[in-house]
């Protein structure tokens, strides 16, 4: 008997007070693959995150990891990066990242001590370190770029060793250059972890580039007097630079001399 896919979603529908804004959405994602989805505006794909995440359920429709219900709350298995505002502005950096562990290792007190403590800003430090901030532990996210901010954002997303990486337009707001080196950064780490990706972007030579797989949400029913009675679905599924999945190389072989040292490793066991 084969194991179930990955994920699958399966007729999913989500509509608020009758405006339908995703209607019979069926897809099947293996792990590893890196999603980018690209649509008009307003036409549900942050939504379509927020599915996955596990804020909002759908309205008909089922979410399936390896078979089982998705579960329905935020948890460490998914992180998530938006465009603006993922970090917390009155904690410094290693605070930023050593608090997903904190939270996740004591959760009933958010706060660990004395030696499990220091374990847990060890580990955010060397993370940090691998995202290019490790210049940068002490600073607060006010005194940082919008490159570096999305870098923290990145961080504290990956610390808690999430499966599933969701990504909100998170280089919406960089400039060019900037989001080039953001891109290799993501690449690099979405090779070394093996993550699955969603990531939404309204730059279309981005989801070109960085995806496995182009996902088009778009509307394909549409009524004049009644504009809100049909939801987008996902139109096109574009298979793209398939060879990274399949290489499976590790990431020494991948990442050019002189880089930091593997994600893997700044990712101790908890
Ligand atoms: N909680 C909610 N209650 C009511 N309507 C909502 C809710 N969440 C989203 N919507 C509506 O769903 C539609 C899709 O919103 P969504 O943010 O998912 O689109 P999007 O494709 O991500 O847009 P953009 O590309 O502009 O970020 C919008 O019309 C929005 O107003």
């Amino acid at each position: 008997m084969s194991a179930a896919p990955y994920l699958q979603i399966r007729n999913v529908w989500q509509a608020y007070d009758g405006h339908v804004v995703l209607e019979r959405l069926n897809l099947t994602v293996e792990e590893g693959e890196f999603c980018t989805l690209v649509g008009a505006s307003g036409c549900g794909k942050s939504t379509f995150l927020r599915l996955l995440l596990g804020q909002e359920r759908p309205t008909r429709g089922e979410l399936l990891l390896r078979g089982a219900p998705l579960r329905s709350e935020p948890d460490a298995s998914r992180g998530v990066v938006f465009q603006r505002y993922s970090v917390l502005p009155h904690l410094s950096v290693l605070d930023n990242v050593a608090i997903g562990l904190e939270l996740t290792q004591a959760p009933l007190l958010g706060r660990l001590f004395g030696k499990r403590k220091q374990a847990a800003r060890d580990q955010a430090a060397r993370l940090l370190e691998r995202v290019g901030l490790g210049h940068a532990l002490h600073k607060y996210p006010s005194q940082l770029s919008g490159g570096m901010q999305q870098r923290l954002a990145i961080a504290q997303a990956l610390i808690t060793r999430p499966s599933v990486l969701l990504l909100d337009e998170p280089f919406g707001a960089l400039d060019p250059g900037i989001r080039k080196d953001m891109h290799a950064l993501l690449l690099e780490l979405w090779r070394e972890t093996r993550l699955t990706v969603f990531m939404v972007t309204h730059d279309l030579s981005e989801g070109f580039n960085l995806g496995t797989r182009l996902l088009v949400f778009d509307k394909v029913r549409i009524d004049p007097q009644a504009p809100q009675a049909y939801g987008a679905r996902i139109t096109y599924d574009i298979p793209l630079n398939q060879g990274r999945l399949a290489s499976g190389q590790p990431i020494a072989s991948l990442l050019p001399k002189g880089t930091p040292q593997p994600l893997a490793s700044s990712m101790e066991p908890l």
